[in-house]
């Protein structure tokens, strides 16, 4: 079902699923753990914390992940005892309404998980209502400024997980097989409509060439076509305006100086009952520029750019000029380098020699205009829920007047 929502392969599709069931559990399992701490204060008084609901939650959610968003927002808003309204993106409105199903079939108390199908216009009522707490966002960065606005109103407090325009940094002494195979995970994952992708790809110049020469090849290898093929690894986009969106970024990457060393086109299967959908050859650009447009902006579909560096302390700065902060990455076997690197870069989920894993149990979330807030890990806790302090008087009251 999650391959016909998104159109993303049905390999991908069930890890994806496998992500949000082990979600569920997680949080399951970190609910009986929510606690406070007790401070004790001069005269036997102490104070005590405690851990409290917020109320009514609004989740917003994207295409991308359609499930899988739907369970990073749930499962730690219900195991901090809230309720949630819970907003798919109209198109892909399917697989939202499964996971209510299966939270009513496993006992969910009714009313405590609710979808509501909509766009733009129910998402602002959301936002808008006096009796929403929180609003928790996945999204572009425009609306993520809207919603942020419109929970100003209401002083509510919101997350935000918005776009990316990540680096992946190469260095010449790294494990290059590995790194070639996590700029593909990097890029290409759900027809490359991925938030955290590593799209600039910095590679040194000493293994440059070896290095595109690799990476063109496995991405010329990448199996398009049936999503609901076991052996598809990369399906359809996500709507014809996205398609021809993402085919007008290389456009004018060409215009601009690239060189499109594969890819670039539509794809058409040849099964005739897929020949209207979006598909698109993973794309590698090269010659690219850091003030390029295919460089500076999220396309958000299978296109990499690869760019050459010589220094550490250039590849940092260059790294670091853009406005998205969500994701880095950086493949070295030098070890002190590896650290060095990822505590300069700007951004919230950094990796060392992979890309684009999301364990349950880690924290993921943006720096930047890419957002705040976390969604997994035992921090999201704090992002639904509300702290009460409690002061307990031993002695007498001791009056000033
Ligand atoms: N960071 C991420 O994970 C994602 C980023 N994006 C980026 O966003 C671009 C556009 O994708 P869209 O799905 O159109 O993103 P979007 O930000 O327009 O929509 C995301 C969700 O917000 C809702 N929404 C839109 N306007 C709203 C408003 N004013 N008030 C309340 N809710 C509102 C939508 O119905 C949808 O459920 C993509 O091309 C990509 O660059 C898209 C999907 C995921």
């Amino acid at each position: 079902m999650e391959s016909i929502n998104n159109g993303k392969p049905i390999f991908e599709a069930m890890l994806d699923i496998d992500i949000a069931w082990q979600c569920i559990e997680y949080y399951a399992g970190l609910a009986g753990t929510l606690s406070g701490q007790h401070i004790q204060l001069s005269g036997g008084s102490f104070a005590y914390t405690r851990r409290e609901p917020l109320g009514v939650c609004v989740g917003i959610g994207a295409w991308n992940y359609p499930f899988q968003i739907a369970c990073w927002k749930s499962a730690p808003a219900l195991a901090c005892g809230n309720a949630m309204i819970y907003k798919p993106s109209p198109l892909t409105p399917v697989t939202t309404v499964m996971l209510a199903e299966i939270y009513a079939q496993a006992g969910v108390p009714e009313g405590l998980f609710n979808v509501v199908q909509g766009g733009v216009a129910t998402g602002e009522f959301l936002c808008h209502h006096p009796d929403v707490a929180k609003i928790s966002f996945t999204g572009s960065v425009p609306t993520g400024s809207k919603i942020m606005e419109m929970a100003s109103k209401g002083i509510k407090p919101v997350t935000l997980e918005l776009g990316g325009k990540s680096p992946l940094i190469v260095f010449s002494d790294c494990d290059l097989q590995n790194a070639v195979k996590g700029a593909l995970m990097a890029n290409f994952l759900s027809q490359g409509e991925v938030c955290c992708n590593g799209t600039r790809v910095f590679v040194q110049r000493h293994i440059l060439d070896k290095f595109v020469q690799e990476v063109v090849k496995r991405t010329q290898a990448i199996k398009i076509g049936d999503p609901l093929k076991e052996d598809t690894r990369m399906g359809a986009l996500i709507s014809r305006p996205h398609f021809n969106r993402v085919l007008g970024f290389v456009k004018q990457a060409k215009e601009e100086g690239a060189t499109v060393l594969c890819g670039g086109e539509p794809y058409v299967p040849s099964d005739p009952k897929l020949k209207d959908g979006y598909y698109m050859r993973p794309t590698v650009l090269g010659n690219c520029k850091d003030e390029m447009t295919c460089v500076k902006e999220e396309i958000f579909g299978p296109v990499m750019s690869v760019l050459p560096f010589d220094t550490e302390e250039e590849v940092l700065q260059r790294a670091n000029n853009t406005s998205f902060g969500l994701a880095g990455g950086v493949f070295t076997r030098d070890i002190t380098r590896a650290h060095r690197v990822v505590a300069a870069l700007q951004a919230g989920s950094c990796y060392i020699n992979n890309y684009n894993l999301s364990p349950i149990e880690v924290p993921f979330g943006g720096y930047k205009k890419s957002g705040f807030g976390r969604e997994n890990g035992q921090v999201t806790i704090e992002y639904y829920s509300q702290l009460k302090t409690v002061y307990v008087e031993m002695g007498d009251v001791e009056c000033t007047f």
